[in-house]
């Protein structure tokens, strides 16, 4: 990492590290400087076109919450959701799967995905990861260093990343972007393993635990996703455990009731701006552009994510009156809704779910298929056609 671009407005200090590292020529010695970001205090000052953005992120947060209320079935309609911030959350460190597979993919949290692929695993932890921090909120549990360990065990659980630092602050040294594999030129060095490490973890928490006032919650959002993303504290999915946190940390501080926003998606469309918004803090204390880029990507993915939502309210009751006109009974009404929070299904996923003899199920999918509201796909799969 070069550190003539750390200027003295940088929020943090810098300490040079050397150690060697294992290549595939033998051992390699290197000396670079890490950053140690100062703990988190007061609010940055910022612009007023920044605190404009602040509040209409908050805004639009709350008109997603106001939607989230209203839902007939939330819990269906943030099935899809959350399957698309796993599926861009991943994308954005490089796991790679169709969002269409991902959505298609019959799963449940908890259940056992050793025999999918690598990438499939990864995408199908941060479900898990995701519905274990979404409990957690709602059974009142704070968010703590445990909670977020925790999650993090769930991301990597099976995958290769899945070694005795899962789950625990990383007791090794990382390196941001370094494509070349050439410490020096690492991006962003995060700040050594050990005690410090542990205490400026702890510190972030307890930060965030303190704020209590509803009308900064986006700025503590903000701060807390850049202090959190620059000591890196785990060996790996530092970047999806800290976007995971923004929604859990809307959810506790009451912001939004139902998990209905999905942030990554934005943030993949901007990966490079995003890395260079919080690399510009740390260089050189640059939290107007980041805060401003952060509540861009909140308001954007909540105007996203009410529109979505949206769709889906609307393909749902499109579904509710072509049967009801049809007079078509509770077991066609019952798939027929299903099909909303799944946008593909298998038969023995329907069996699953809607407890009926397979000739009722066959009727019903019939029915709706001549409604051409689904469409067989072959396979046993169905598909959502709205
Ligand atoms: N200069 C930087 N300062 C602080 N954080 C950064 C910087 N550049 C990128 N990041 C954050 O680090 C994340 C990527 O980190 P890294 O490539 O080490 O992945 P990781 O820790 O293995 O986790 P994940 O795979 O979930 O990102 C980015 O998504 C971003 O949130």
């Amino acid at each position: 990492m070069r550190s003539d671009i750390f200027t003295n407005t940088a929020p943090g200090t810098l300490r040079t590290l050397s150690g060697e590292y294992q290549s595939r020529y033998g051992l390699i010695s290197y000396e670079t400087p890490s950053f140690i970001p100062n703990r988190l205090s007061d609010y940055p000052a910022l612009t007023m076109r920044t605190m404009g953005a602040v509040n209409r992120a908050s805004m639009a947060v709350a008109r997603l919450s106001e939607l989230g209320e209203r839902l007939p079935n939330p819990d269906l309609i943030r099935r899809p959701i959350m399957r698309r911030e796993a599926q861009s959350t991943s994308a954005l460190e490089g796991t790679y799967e169709r969002l269409e597979t991902v959505l298609a993919q019959d799963y449940e949290p908890g259940t056992n995905t050793s025999g999918l692929n690598e990438s499939m695993r990864e995408i199908l932890n941060y479900i898990d990861a995701a519905d274990c921090g979404i409990r957690s909120i709602r059974d009142g549990r704070p968010i703590t260093i445990s909670l977020i360990r925790e999650l993090q065990q769930l991301l990597v659980h099976n995958t290769v990343s899945d070694n005795p630092q899962a789950g625990e602050i990383r007791n090794s040294q990382v390196f941001i972007g370094s494509p070349t594999r050439k410490i020096e030129d690492a991006r962003f060095v995060p700040m050594p393993p050990g005690h410090d490490l542990n205490i400026a973890v702890q510190h972030l928490i307890d930060w965030w635990n303190s704020r209590t006032e509803p009308g900064l919650a986006m700025l503590d959002m903000a701060m807390f996703h850049y202090q959190f993303e620059t000591l890196h504290p785990f060996t790996d999915g530092n970047g999806r455990i800290g976007r995971l946190l923004i929604l859990l940390q809307m959810m506790s501080r009451g912001l939004l009731h139902q998990p209905l926003l999905s942030v990554s998606s934005w943030f993949e469309q901007q990966r490079s701006e995003y890395q260079d918004a919080l690399f510009g803090v740390s260089t050189r204390g640059d939290w107007d552009t980041w805060v401003l880029m952060f509540c861009q990507g909140v308001e954007e993915s909540s105007e996203d994510a009410l529109m979505r939502t949206s769709r889906l309210l609307f393909v749902r009751e499109q579904y509710r009156k072509l049967i009801t006109d049809h007079a078509y009974g509770n077991t066609v009404m019952e798939t027929g809704m299903l099909f909303i929070g799944h946008p593909f299904l298998t038969v023995e996923q329907l069996q699953r779910y809607i407890h009926k003899s397979p000739t009722a199920l066959r009727n019903a999918l019939k029915r709706l298929e001549s409604l051409q509201l689904i469409e067989n796909m072959g396979m046993n799969t169905l598909r959502q056609m709205c």
